[in-house]
């Protein structure tokens, strides 16, 4: 194990989802068990304690991958040298408070994070955008580094990927593993649309196997797409050690490559694809080859996909245009 540590800087790391994610990073989950890793804990000035309490408890697990923990509360320090960028931290939507008033909130954070990144990332940086809302922070972000190739900044709809593979699995009485070629695409929003017309279940379509065009319809999407709200009606709190767990499985296959006969879903830059504008960060059917993600290429796309499709895509195009009037790209 005679290797450099990879340094992986994780924003808001005194918050709920940092607290589910640094011990699965340290363990060696995020880049598998040969890979020794430094921690780069970025956070406001008011949650540093925080942050350094979860500090003491890394120690504490004596992790023999774990080669460092540095905690900042400045950006430019935390993303210095940085492989794997995390952006957890994000602003919340708080009562009364408009879509604009959001973006412009996180504006303030992503523009100046990605500057950071801009200015002191390693030449393999790799970013996953989790703070929500997560597509259009990646956007933010990714344009305020135009040295950083764009195809490098991604956000996270693999939680709503693994949310719909337990749905599908449920509905049919299979294993999760028996499901192959599940795709979120669009927005990480409640208009995004989980596809099981190109989901693989033994040898049918899922889409084929449920045979129940309305339970597709009027249960599964909406089960998927509002399962965020619904987890925080019943816990209290918004989805936690799940949302690290899909941000695990995202950073694993993005490095180590998504299995053979398999793809998975994440939030990329468009090049065009199934009528995504150029450049929107939409979810995708991907393969990740030799450490980048493709998009899955050809798949027909039927009028009940399409329209669904056009709906979530179209929210990003709002929310770029939205981003675009404040300055922010
Ligand atoms: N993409 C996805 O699938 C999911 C996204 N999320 C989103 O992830 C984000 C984080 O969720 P939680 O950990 O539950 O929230 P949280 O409120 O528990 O923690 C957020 C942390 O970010 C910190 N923070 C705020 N501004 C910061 C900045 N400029 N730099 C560094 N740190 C900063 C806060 O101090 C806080 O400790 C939220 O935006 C949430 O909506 C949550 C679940 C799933
Ligand atoms: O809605 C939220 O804040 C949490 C979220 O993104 C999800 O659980 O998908």
């Amino acid at each position: 194990m005679a290797q450099v540590p990879v340094n992986v800087t994780v924003t808001g790391a005194a918050g709920q989802i940092g607290y589910a994610l640094l011990f699965r990073i340290a363990s060696g989950q995020l880049l598998g068990p040969d890979t020794p890793v430094k921690l780069r804990l970025l956070e406001i000035p008011q949650a540093v304690k925080a942050a350094e309490g979860t500090a003491m408890e890394l120690d504490d697990c004596a992790f023999p991958l774990l080669k460092g923990i540095d905690i900042f509360d400045d950006a430019r320090q935390a993303f210095d040298g940085v492989n794997i960028a995390l952006l957890v931290g994000a602003r919340p939507r708080t009562k009364g408070m408009e879509r604009g008033d959001l973006l412009e909130a996180n504006g303030g954070i992503f523009k100046p994070q990605g500057e950071a990144i801009n200015a002191g990332a390693a030449d393999d940086v790799r970013v996953l955008v989790v703070g929500n809302p997560a597509n259009t922070n990646a956007l933010i972000a990714q344009a305020h580094a135009p040295d950083v190739p764009a195809e490098r900044f991604t956000a996270m709809t693999r939680l709503d990927h693994n949310r719909a593979l337990t749905q599908l699995a449920k509905k049919l009485g299979v294993d999760v593993t028996e499901i192959k070629k599940m795709t979120i695409w669009g927005n990480h929003s409640a208009t995004q649309y989980p596809d099981i017309f190109h989901a693989e279940v033994n040898g049918t379509t899922g889409a084929k196997a449920v045979n129940d065009e309305a339970w597709v319809r009027d249960e599964f999407i909406p089960t998927v797409a509002k399962r965020g709200a619904a987890i925080i009606e019943a816990r209290g709190a918004s989805s936690a050690a799940s949302a690290a767990n899909a941000a695990i499985d995202h950073v694993y296959d993005w490095v180590n490559g998504t299995p053979e006969g398999d793809w998975t879903s994440a939030a990329i830059p468009s090049d065009g694809s199934y009528g995504v504008p150029e450049g929107l960060i939409s979810s995708f059917p991907v393969v990740s080859r030799g450490g980048r993600w493709e998009i899955v290429p050809d798949l027909e796309i039927d009028a009940f996909s399409r329209e669904r499709i056009d709906a979530s895509v179209q929210e990003l195009s709002e929310e770029r245009e939205a981003v675009r009037k404040l300055g922010l790209l």
